[in-house]
């Protein structure tokens, strides 16, 4: 038995009725039509989406990985920029796959993501961005000038120190995230996929192909190169593992840091956006986070990382942020390559591609009060305690910010450590009040500007001391 669905032309599908790049709404649509678990096709494609999230930890999650659903699709940048799939995000769930994961996820946590040394140099990044941003005056785009500190701070993580702007492996990895930024645009990505020859040709498609392949050339020379020969971030850390882990190729840890560039700058960028925009609305909220910021860290310290856990109000807003803005409204593309599944007595067919749709779990309004209202305290306690960890409150299983199961986000940690420290680095001493003139755009996350990532629309503040 098919999964219930929109049925479309022939062929077509739903191919031309709605547009990549805000599916997520479709999809909740359709859910409200035909329920947990929908399929159409696009172009011929089964596609099937899963709109609940034990269903979602299911199929994403299943021991047996036959019965998984958590290959990737072919794709144009998994075959053609990181070389026949040499890297994690675009290759399918064999078990070179996991292994890459497992050990570069180790690697991570081992060489920096939780090294207090490490701390200290993204704190300085930080803080160095607070400082650049609180010293203008008048109304600024606060957002314009983050995307050097996000490529900054992935220098951080694979050369373990911080490399100035003239720094070649500084140039290198900003030049590679702007380039794969750009081709990993779905409207631009599916051009390519169906027509890979675009490549070879003059014209947009080839440029952005040799443009990428350069980038990723001066990635390979003015980075991994010299992380071979001698570093301390997560770039060494793989090449060191490569004694014990023979398998371990220098193709794949250059795919590796391919990927988490693309993985974290478009996604943390969302995040960190996301979250001033809603304190510029909401006052009150910086308010209370100001408050125990200063009854736990005082006017003076820095705030670290090992302050959040005694700040749950201010992890509640980080979460709340997640849950409210949604990010990443859908799933990466899963599917299973080898076999037919069958999931809740539907069937699901070897190649289909399948979503998680993390925008309606979210949104859920059997499951969270009032769903489109920003509301921190929904994650605390009546002792004002967070509520996150306790996974027998129903509304806990509804929270998957970073999906689930086997292709679940790698940084996680890395995440919830910015968050906080962006969030507190800036509040300590200053305070976001709306733009002398003109309005905020409105905070409903319906408005989010749409995209791969869902990002807070262009707005301006000012920061005044507090
Ligand atoms: C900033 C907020 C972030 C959010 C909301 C987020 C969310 C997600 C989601 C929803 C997925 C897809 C899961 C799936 O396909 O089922 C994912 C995958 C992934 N994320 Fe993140 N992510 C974030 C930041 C990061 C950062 C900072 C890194 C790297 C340091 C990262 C690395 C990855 C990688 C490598 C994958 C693919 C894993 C795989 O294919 O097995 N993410 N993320």
């Amino acid at each position: 038995l098919s999964p219930p669905g929109p049925g479309g032309l022939p062929y077509i599908g739903q191919g031309l009725n709605f547009s990549v790049n805000s599916a997520h709404k479709q999809f909740t649509e359709w859910a409200k039509e035909y329920g947990d678990i929908v399929m159409f096709r696009m172009f011929g494609q089964p596609v099937v989406v899963l709109n609940n999230p034990d269903l979602i930890r299911k199929a994403f999650s299943a021991k047996d990985i036959k019965s998984s659903i958590s290959d990737r699709p072919p794709s144009f940048i998994g075959q053609f920029v990181a070389g026949q799939y040499n890297d994690i995000l675009f290759r399918k769930y064999d078990p070179l796959c996991a292994d890459l994961k497992r050990v570069t996820i180790q690697v991570m946590y081992k060489t920096g993501a939780s090294k207090a040394e490490l701390e200290a140099l993204v704190s300085s990044e930080i803080q160095d961005y607070v400082s650049k941003i609180s010293a203008a005056e008048g109304d600024v785009d606060i957002i314009e000038s983050l995307q050097t500190t996000l490529c900054k701070l992935i220098g951080v993580l694979y050369t373990g120190k911080r490399l100035s702007t003239d720094d070649p492996s500084f140039q290198a990895i900003a030049d590679f995230d702007r380039a794969g930024n750009e081709i990993i645009t779905p409207s631009v990505h599916l051009v390519l996929k169906v027509m890979p020859w675009l490549r070879h040709l003059p014209g947009y498609y080839g440029n952005l192909f040799d443009r990428t392949m350069q980038c990723k050339e001066r990635l390979k020379r003015d980075l991994i190169q010299k992380e071979k020969e001698a570093g301390c971030g997560l770039i060494s850390g793989l090449f060191e593992k490569q004694t014990t882990e023979n398998w371990i190729t220098d193709d794949m840890i250059l795919g590796v840091a391919m990927d988490l560039i693309n993985t974290s700058t478009l996604t943390s960028r969302g995040v960190i956006s996301g979250v001033y925009f809603l304190l510029t609305h909401f006052p009150d909220v910086q308010d209370r986070i100001y408050q125990e910021l200063i009854a736990v860290v005082g006017a003076d310290r820095t705030p670290a990382v090992a302050d959040m856990s005694m700040m749950p109000y201010t992890q509640a807003c980080i979460l709340e942020t997640l849950r409210f803005q949604s990010h990443l409204p859908i799933t990466a593309t899963h599917t299973n390559l080898t076999d037919d599944v069958e999931l809740e007595g539907y069937h699901i067919p070897r190649g289909a591609s399948v979503y998680g749709n993390l925008w309606l779990v979210h949104h859920d309004d059997r499951v969270w009060s009032e769903p489109w209202k920003f509301k921190p305290e929904r994650f605390l306690g009546a002792d004002g305690s967070l509520l996150h960890k306790d996974p027998s409150l129903q509304q806990m299983r509804y929270f998957m910010p970073f999906g689930e199961g086997h292709r679940s986000c790698m940084g996680v940690r890395v995440t919830y450590d910015r968050m906080f420290l962006f969030v507190t680095l800036l509040l300590q001493r200053h305070r976001l009040l709306p733009p002398a003139e003109g309005a905020l755009p409105s905070s409903d996350p319906r408005d989010l500007v749409p995209g791969t990532v869902l990002q807070a629309p262009k707005f301006y503040c000012r920061i005044v001391p507090r």
